[in-house]
C-alpha cells in the first residue's frame, strides 16, 4: 500500500509515479504513419491514439473499461451565498446519480462505462476557508487516498468528476492561489451579480487568510474534499498506468494542484472537454492542455470527459483497426 498519510508521503509518491512506455509509443508512431490516409489527416486524432499507447505499453489498444469516478462533497465557504443552489442539492443529487436519474447516468450507460459515486462526509462540510484552512492536512490527505483507491482492477481509461454546491469558488481559489492574477471567479450554477461579487471577496479573504501556496497545500486550504479525491484518482491512475480524461473548472482546479507540485503529473491526462464556466480556458492554457470537445457545458458530474471518451476510441479504432497501406495494396504510403 503506498502512503499517501501525509503531504510528504503523496509527494514521494507523486515523485515515484511512472513514465509512459517508449517502445509502444514509437511502435505506434510508426504505424500511424503506416496507415491507409494522408499524414496527419486525421488531426488530433493521431497524437490522441499515441499517446494512450505510450501509457497502456501497446501499439494498438483499444478502449475495453472505461471507469467514470464521481466524488461529492459540501463546502463551508457556501454559506457565503456563493452559489445558486442550497447546499442540500449535493446530497440530492448523489440520490439521484444512486438512482440512475441524471445526465452522467445517462452518459456513462451511452460510453459503456462503470461508473461510481463517492459522497465524502457530505453531513460534516469542510471549515469556512475565509476564516482559515477547510481541512487538516490529514482529512485532505484521506480524501486524496480514498480517489487514490477508487481506480478499478482493469480500468483502461478514467474520468473523473464531482459533485459539491460552493466548489466553482473553491476551485476559483485554487486556481488564484497556484497561476495569481485575477479574474478566475466565474458563476457556477448561475449566480448574479451580487454573488459573483461575493465569490470574489471570499476568494480575496482566502488568500490573505492561507499562506501555505504549494500544490498540496493550496488542495488542503481551499478544496473540498472531492477536490482532494479527484487529485488523488488522477494520480493513482497513473501509478496504474491508466490515462485520464479531465472534465471542467472543477475538476481541472484539482488537477492543477497536481501539476503545481511536478510539473509532469498530468502527462497521462487530456483535456476532456472546455467548459463555459469563463476561466476554465485560462487554466487549460496554463497547463499546455487543448480540449478534445468544446460544447458549451458547465455541469460537471464527468459529463463533458465522458462524451469524450467516444473521442478516444474514434481516435483508438482508426489507429489499431486501419489497414496499412501495404496491407490493403493502395499507392504511395
Ligand atoms: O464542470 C464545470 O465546469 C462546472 C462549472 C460550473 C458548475 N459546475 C457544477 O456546479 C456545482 C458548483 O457550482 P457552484 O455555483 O455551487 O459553485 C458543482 O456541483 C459542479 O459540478 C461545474
Ligand atoms: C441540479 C444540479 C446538478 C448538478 N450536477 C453537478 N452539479 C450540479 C449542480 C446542480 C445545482
Amino acid at each position: 500500500m503506498t502512503d499517501l498519510s501525509s503531504h510528504a508521503a503523496i509527494r514521494a509518491a507523486l515523485a515515484a509515479l511512472p513514465e509512459p512506455d517508449d517502445a509502444a509509443r514509437v511502435a505506434a508512431r510508426k504505424r500511424d504513419a503506416q496507415l491507409t490516409k494522408p499524414p496527419g489527416s486525421l488531426g488530433r486524432l493521431e497524437e490522441l491514439a499515441i499517446w494512450y499507447a505510450g501509457w497502456r505499453g501497446e501499439a494498438r489498444p483499444r478502449v475495453a473499461a472505461p471507469q467514470i469516478l464521481v466524488f461529492a462533497g459540501n463546502h463551508g465557504i457556501a454559506a457565503q451565498g456563493v452559489s445558486a443552489f442550497p447546499t442540500e442539492v449535493t446530497a440530492q443529487m448523489v440520490a439521484n446519480f444512486e438512482a440512475g436519474g441524471a445526465a452522467i447516468n445517462q452518459l456513462a450507460d451511452l460510453a459503456g462505462a462503470r461508473l461510481d459515486v463517492h459522497a465524502l462526509d457530505l453531513d460534516r462540510p469542510t471549515a469556512d476557508f475565509t476564516q482559515g484552512p477547510a481541512m487538516a492536512e490529514a482529512e485532505a490527505c484521506a480524501a486524496f487516498a480514498r480517489g487514490w483507491g477508487a481506480v478499478a482492477d482493469g480500468t483502461d481509461v478514467l474520468v473523473v468528476g464531482e459533485m459539491g454546491i460552493g466548489n466553482t469558488t473553491s476551485a476559483t481559489a485554487l486556481a488564484s492561489a497556484i497561476l495569481g492574477g485575477n479574474g478566475w471567479a466565474g458563476r457556477g450554477t448561475g449566480v448574479d451579480d451580487a454573488g459573483l461579487a461575493r465569490k470574489e471577496a471570499a476568494v480575496a479573504r482566502a488568500l490573505a487568510v492561507n499562506a501555505d501556496r504549494t500544490g498540496l497545500g493550496v488542495l488542503t486550504a481551499f478544496g473540498g474534499r472531492e477536490l482532494a479525491a479527484m487529485a488523488g484518482a488522477i494520480a493513482g491512475a497513473r501509478a496504474r498506468r491508466v490515462p485520464v480524461i479531465l472534465d471542467g473548472f472543477i475538476c481541472t482546479a484539482a488537477a492543477l494542484t497536481l501539476w503545481a507540485e511536478e510539473k509532469g503529473a498530468l502527462d497521462h491526462c487530456v483535456a476532456g472537454h472546455l467548459s463555459a464556466e469563463g476561466a476554465h480556458g485560462r487554466m487549460l492554457d496554463a497547463l499546455g492542455m487543448a480540449p478534445l470537445l468544446s460544447l458549451g457545458l458547465r455541469l460537471g458530474e464527468g459529463s463533458g470527459a465522458a462524451l469524450a471518451i467516444q473521442v478516444l476510441r474514434g481516435a483508438l479504432a482508426c489507429h489499431s483497426g486501419m489497414a496499412t497501406f501495404s496491407e490493403a495494396g493502395v499507392a504511395g504510403g
